[in-house]
């Protein structure tokens, strides 16, 4: 059966009387018999059943995602509720209450596939939808900025977050090491949201999803809009503290996963409010900082949040691996009218995706069902053969575009952008900058001074949130961390040294 023009769900090859056969479906007359010489004599080569089992069994793991490797998904859709086609001609948006059908995942980042899911730590927030125009995936964090704006210091910074290379352990000296490096510091405003309470949500439903990045979204008369997107969730925002988030660790590792699949499969639908900022050129230019800096909030007061639709998830998952575990999210899965926006980290992000897939999961990942472009199908004679090729492979259709055929380029007859970025500069080595300067101090404090100070008891959270995790890494260090959020305020710095100092007394007791 063609992948193409399916649902999600794949059971074409399954036989509906229940025969078990092997895999090939030579039926089984015997699920334990191996074939050997007499009762009790050795195996034999010819028992292929046995073989088939064993070798299987084998291969049953794809490599877990390197970041975001523990999560959980639901399906579920977007609806319309308020009219933005004057900033988005994208065909998703085009008529208040239309539904588009989606699958939601949600994720820790630096823990491996079995990891307890409260630990402090962002959350991804991934959302494919399966648009008339392809599909298209919103690839977020719960956060609405990120540790970084160089995108080569991805896979240092992620690793800092993994286990030490040689004692194998989570590293406090790691983690705070990159972080407190004086040019790394521009991560401070996401470690401030990383060490509150929302470094601990109390379940996937009770968080925000944000697109952190700026986008580039246009509208059908060629006008666009530099676009951040924001999901509110409708159940409020709930957090554990870190005493309940480290019980529920041990007790429950799989805490999240079981709050999505039980309220869903009672009928509970978890859904959230989706907005957007918007954004001119002119706007941009006169900004204090680059739009394109990921470690950046746009200011709400500046730049309202404006109602686009609800996303609702109402569908578990009918197996995990197939549906959740083999999704592939990128964000250059999109669709007409959203564009990257020329943050570069964004940019490095338009590579790294559909290259771990192709790792992952192997280089024909889009045929699988959970994958598959099912909402607007999928022609293009030049992708063809690769492993694992189920999609029919185009039959006898030319591998070339053939002179004589009579192919559709839909996407030519979209207007021009009148008014276009215009870049030039030459092709140079470019570090963002190096050590962190005030401005990115500015909105970190601003968290702790006007945001933190009216939730009762949320900076001695704080305060006590770094402490306890800094006080396991070395003297140095420490004094590192003390220093950085002095710079954010020196109330917290001062709270961090006492909670550190007073966690070092304890655990000196103990010896
Ligand atoms: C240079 C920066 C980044 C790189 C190179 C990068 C790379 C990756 C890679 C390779 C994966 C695993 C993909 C897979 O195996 O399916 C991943 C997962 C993910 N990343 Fe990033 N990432 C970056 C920054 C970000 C940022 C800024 C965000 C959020 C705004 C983000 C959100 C996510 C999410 C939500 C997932 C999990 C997707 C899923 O559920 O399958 N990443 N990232």
């Amino acid at each position: 059966m063609s992948a193409k023009g399916k649902d999600n769900t794949n059971t074409a090859d399954v036989r509906d009387d229940r025969v078990v056969t092997n895999s090939l479906g030579n039926p089984l007359n015997e699920p334990y018999a191996t074939q050997r010489i007499g009762q009790h004599g050795p195996l034999l080569l010819q028992d292929y059943n046995l073989l088939d089992n064993l070798a299987h069994f084998n291969r049953e793991r794809v490599p877990e995602r390197n970041p975001h490797a523990h999560g959980s998904g639901a399906f579920g859709y977007f609806e319309v509720t308020d009219d933005i086609t004057d900033i988005c001609g994208s065909a998703m948006f085009d008529t208040i209450g239309k539904r588009t059908r989606c699958l939601t995942r949600f994720s820790t980042v630096g823990g491996e596939k079995g990891s307890a899911d409260t630990v402090r730590d962002p959350r991804g927030f991934a959302t494919k939808f399966y648009t008339e125009e392809g599909n298209l995936d919103w690839v977020y964090n719960n956060t609405p900025i990120f540790f970084i704006r160089d995108p080569s210091k991805f896979p240092t910074f992620i690793h800092t977050q993994k286990r030490n290379p040689q004692t194998n352990m989570k590293d406090a000296n790691m983690f705070w090491d990159f972080l407190t490096t004086p040019e790394n510091q521009v991560a401070v405003h996401q470690v401030m949201i990383l060490f509150s309470d929302r470094g601990t949500p109390a379940s996937y439903r009770t968080m925000n999803g944000y697109s952190g990045h700026t986008y580039k979204w246009s509208n059908k008369k060629g006008d666009w809009h530099y676009v951040q997107v924001h999901i509110l969730s409708d159940q409020g925002i709930k957090n554990l503290t870190i005493e309940e988030a480290t019980r529920i660790a041990g007790e429950n590792p799989d805490y999240c996963q079981q709050d999505l699949f039980t309220s869903i499969e009672k009928g509970k639908f978890p859904s959230w409010t989706v907005y957007i900022q918007t954004m001119t050129e002119e706007q941009a230019q006169k900004f204090p900082f680059s739009v394109f800096d990921l470690t950046k909030i746009w200011p709400h007061k500046d730049y309202p949040l404006r109602r686009v639709g609800k996303l609702v998830l109402n569908e578990n998952p009918k197996n995990f691996f197939a549906q959740v575990e083999q999704a592939a999210f990128a964000p250059s899965n999109t669709v007409p009218y959203q564009e990257a926006s020329a943050d570069p980290v964004l940019q490095s992000r338009l590579f790294a995706y559909a290259d771990a897939h192709r790792y992952r999961i192997g280089p024909n990942y889009a045929q699988l069902p959970v994958n598959c472009p099912y909402a607007s199908k999928f022609f293009n004679p030049v992708i063809r053969d690769g492993p694992m090729n189920i999609d029919g492979n185009f039959g006898s259709e030319p591998n070339y575009y053939a002179t004589n055929t009579n192919y559709q380029f839909i996407q030519q007859d979209r207007p021009i952008q009148e008014h276009q970025e215009v870049w030039h500069g030459p092709a140079i080595p470019y570090h963002w900058k190096t050590d962190a300067g005030d401005i990115d101090f500015v909105q970190a404090t601003d968290l702790y001074r006007k945001v933190l100070s009216k939730q009762e008891g949320a900076q001695e959270r704080q305060a006590h949130n770094i402490g306890i995790h800094a006080a396991a890494a070395s003297p140095e260090i420490q004094e590192r961390v003390i220093q950085m959020f002095t710079r954010v305020d020196k109330e917290l710095g001062d709270n961090v040294r006492k909670v550190i100092n007073a966690k070092n007394a304890e655990e000196n007791a103990k010896l």
